[in-house]
């Protein structure tokens, strides 16, 4: 994948900045006052328990929700509250349910996402001159180059529908990174994935940060989220109780009455090898990757 020089920061400069973010449904606030930053390079980790107001607070990031308080600022620049220009400044997500175009093949899934990079308007597309043909080829090759990436290139003609889940997911991954991102927002990315999957999904998250793309990630899958983040957030109760490296959050006390509820033990990465181990020793039933759902 090239590396696409608009979506570079300095590392460590910030990339995504809330300031007392507040959202309330009526009478219920969902999220309270969360200040929260995203610096360049990093991956950052967002968890808490069941309606703890993470998918709130990405919604009101990204421009799906308008925040009823607080502010969020995208390299410095307030961000628009309409989902299509949040994408368009820089960031671009995932959701907890897939949402591919099912009946779409692959490559055309991904060339979807790169809408908003594409200047060509509609009557150059309707009309097909060759400032759209042109346009056109250079998103194909874009495209392809992010399905190489993410190791779906030989089944650019498949339909979306028909992939497994795991690919399914990448597929997801990949229509985001179309639009060019500096800062990527995973909402659940292994909900309901095999070890393997879930161990294939962390080596691409590291692989897409490593092409300069920061990364904030909601996930229930705490082996995930330890031996991937570099920063963790705790919300419960849709404010911010901790925040800090996997290890800062795993002794955090407050953390483990409210969320954990036992001490985290052992080794993620070890105790991840060996249940890897297991499913390729065919422990595992290899089913569990079509038969998903919201695993939660
Ligand atoms: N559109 C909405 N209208 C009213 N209440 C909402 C709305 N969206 C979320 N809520 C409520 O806000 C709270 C936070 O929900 P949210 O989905 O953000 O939590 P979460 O941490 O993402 O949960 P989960 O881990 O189960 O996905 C919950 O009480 C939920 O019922």
């Amino acid at each position: 994948m090239t590396t696409n020089t608009t979506t570079e920061s300095t590392p460590g400069t910030p990339v995504l900045e809330a300031a007392g973010v507040t959202m309330r449904f009526g009478g219920l606030t969902a999220v309270r006052n969360v200040d929260f930053t995203v610096n360049a390079g990093e991956i950052v980790g967002l968890i808490g328990p069941n309606g703890a107001g993470k998918t709130t607070f990405f919604n009101c990031l990204t421009g799906l929700y308008i925040p009823t308080e607080g502010t969020v600022r995208y390299k410095g620049n307030v961000l628009p509250p309409k989902p299509h220009l949040v994408t368009k400044a820089g960031m671009a997500r995932t959701f907890q349910n897939i949402r591919l175009f099912a009946n779409m093949t692959v490559l055309e899934n991904v060339l979807v996402g790169r809408h908003t990079r594409t200047k060509e308007g509609l009557w150059s597309a309707l009309l097909r001159g060759p400032g759209f043909k042109k346009a056109e080829k250079a998103s194909e090759e874009r495209a392809l180059e992010l399905l190489e990436f993410i190791g779906l290139e030989h089944k650019r003609d498949h339909l979306a529908r028909n992939l497994p889940y795991g690919e399914q997911r990448k597929l997801e991954i990949a229509r985001a990174l179309a639009s060019e991102p500096g800062l990527l927002l995973l909402d659940e990315p292994t909900a309901g994935m095999n070890p393997q999957e879930t161990r294939a999904t962390e080596e691409l998250v590291f692989a897409i940060r490593d092409k300069g793309i920061a990364v904030l990630v909601i996930e229930h899958d705490m082996r995930f989220i330890f031996n991937l983040c570099d920063r963790v957030a705790v919300l419960v109760q849709g404010e911010k109780l901790v925040e800090g490296t996997s290890e800062v959050v795993q002794a955090d006390e407050r953390v483990i009455a409210a969320y954990l509820g036992e001490p985290f033990e052992g080794d993620p990465g070890e105790a991840e090898a060996a249940e890897i181990a297991a499913a390729e020793a065919g422990a595992a039933d290899s089913t569990t990757s079509t038969t998903k759902g919201e695993a939660q």
